[in-house]
């Protein structure tokens, strides 16, 4: 089983290949955005050469880019007729299964309520890789949820890392239960297998998981390019909504809803596995008027080079893989993960903020970004927003943090609490 040598795991990968990015070559004024195989200096335009990307029917309606030329095709010696030296041919390895390790796990308030975030390693590439957990056992005691689904908890974070380990290191990486404070360190109790023996109540529905993509540009610049601050905004407040049971309200005194449980699993595959790099470089291609994906194969990438391998395997250490709600409107991700042997008992649409405000009274078109409106919940939104334009963050948390930067690092500012007149 690889979760019981999650503590053993060699983290020490290979570098990614450069070969995406190598340098603009002077010498022959060629950009080597790609493996080499395509020299896009001589699309000049009128170019007779030029090969068409073959548009399927089906997709031609929604396609307006421009014609893109197709990489030439790579030759390849038949093998019709020849003899194979079986001797030659090296079998091909299947691959291994990736290893996850929880790293460490904290609290994080948010607008939505409070998640744990939860820091993986693994044993395919050298990235940090995510879980944001949202689940009321992660800080309070079973007893005051009154709910009987498991509490997720990470298989390789709550084991036994070192025969040494104090009390203190498993407390700091986060191997802990219920809400840490000066006076409450409960360290967490190693389970034999990742799967929790403990039974989830009739009624409570299965945990809902969204899995996201890295998007620097959409959740830290808030760019409005792309809908991904918004989505992860919007992953974060649907798992954290109250979850009706309808079969637990008939016991007296039950309780009619439970506390919103499930994660996010927050994945390193900028720009769609292509990188900020590439991402930036096939947004001045969109510029030119290619649509996203043309972007992406005039760059040498694919459409979509994501995996999602190293989903399942954080989501089995969270015992998430055996029956969930999926929020995503991407086939290509019900699909890989049910590949990797997930049950996914059901898919939950993520629908645009912007699409839920299209109303005959919202003008979307030019002052979109400015427009206010609320969304189903009565919330207000500006469209097209991500976190960044969401309403102000406040909290106990935040209050303490900028206090401390006040007070103990100098900033410049006037504690408001002190400064009633400000
Ligand atoms: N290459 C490229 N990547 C983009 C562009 N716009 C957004 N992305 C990336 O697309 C990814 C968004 O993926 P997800 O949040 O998983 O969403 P999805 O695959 O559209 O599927 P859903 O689950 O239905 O939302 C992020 O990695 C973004 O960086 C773009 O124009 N070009």
């Amino acid at each position: 089983m690889p979760h019981e040598n999650a503590s053993d795991i060699a983290l020490a990968p290979s570098p990614p290949s450069p070969k995406f990015d190598r340098p603009l070559d002077p010498a022959s004024g060629r950009n080597h955005y790609h493996d080499g195989t395509k020299d896009w200096s001589k699309w000049a335009s009128g170019d007779k050469g030029r090969r068409h990307r073959v548009i399927p029917e089906d997709a031609k309606e929604n396609d307006d880019s421009p014609a893109v030329p197709l990489p030439p095709k790579k030759r390849r010696a038949s093998l019709v007729g020849a003899a194979v030296d079986t001797a030659r041919v090296k079998p091909v390895e299947p691959a291994k299964p990736v290893e996850v390790k929880c790293m460490a796990r904290t609290r994080i308030p948010t607008p939505h309520g409070p998640a744990f975030l939860h820091l993986y390693h693994n044993s395919r590439d050298t990235k940090e890789h995510l879980a944001i957990v949202i689940d009321s056992a992660q800080y309070s005691e079973p007893s005051e949820t009154g709910v009987s689904a498991p509490p997720i908890r990470s298989h390789s974070l709550d084991a036994v890392w070192d025969e040494d380990e104090t009390e203190m290191d498993r407390i700091t990486r986060g191997a802990y239960v219920g809400r840490l404070s000066a006076t409450n360190q409960n360290v967490s109790t190693p389970a034999i297998a990742p799967h929790p023996p403990a039974p989830t109540s009739d009624g409570v529905p299965s945990p809902l998981i969204r899995i996201h993509s890295e998007c620097f540009t959409g959740e830290t610049v808030g760019s409005m390019r792309c809908d991904c601050g918004e989505q992860l905004d919007e992953a974060i407040r649907l798992i954290s909504q109250p979850i009706p049971v309808t079969s637990l309200s008939t016991l007296p005194g039950a309780p009619s809803t439970i506390p919103g449980r499930g994660a996010v699993i927050y994945l390193r595959q900028e720009g769609r596995g292509i990188g900020l790099l590439s991402k930036i470089r096939a947004y001045n291609l969109q510029d030119l008027g290619h649509d996203t994906v043309t972007a992406n194969l005039m760059l040498g990438h694919g459409a979509d080079e994501r995996g999602y391998e190293i989903a399942a395997a954080i989501l089995r250490d969270l015992a998430l893989d055996d029956g969930v709600r999926l929020l995503t409107n991407n086939p290509d991700k019900v699909e890989a993960l049910q590949k990797e042997g997930m049950t996914i008992v059901e898919r939950v649409p993520m629908v645009p903020r912007s699409w839920q405000a299209r109303n005959p009274n919202l003008q979307l078109a030019g002052s979109a970004a400015t427009e206010v409106w609320q969304d189903k919940d009565g919330v207000e939104r500006v469209a097209g927003a991500t976190l960044i334009g969401g309403n102000s963050v406040h909290g106990e948390d935040l209050d303490k943090y900028l206090r401390t930067k006040v007070l103990r690092m100098g900033h410049m500012l006037p504690l408001w609490m002190e400064s009633p007149e400000q």
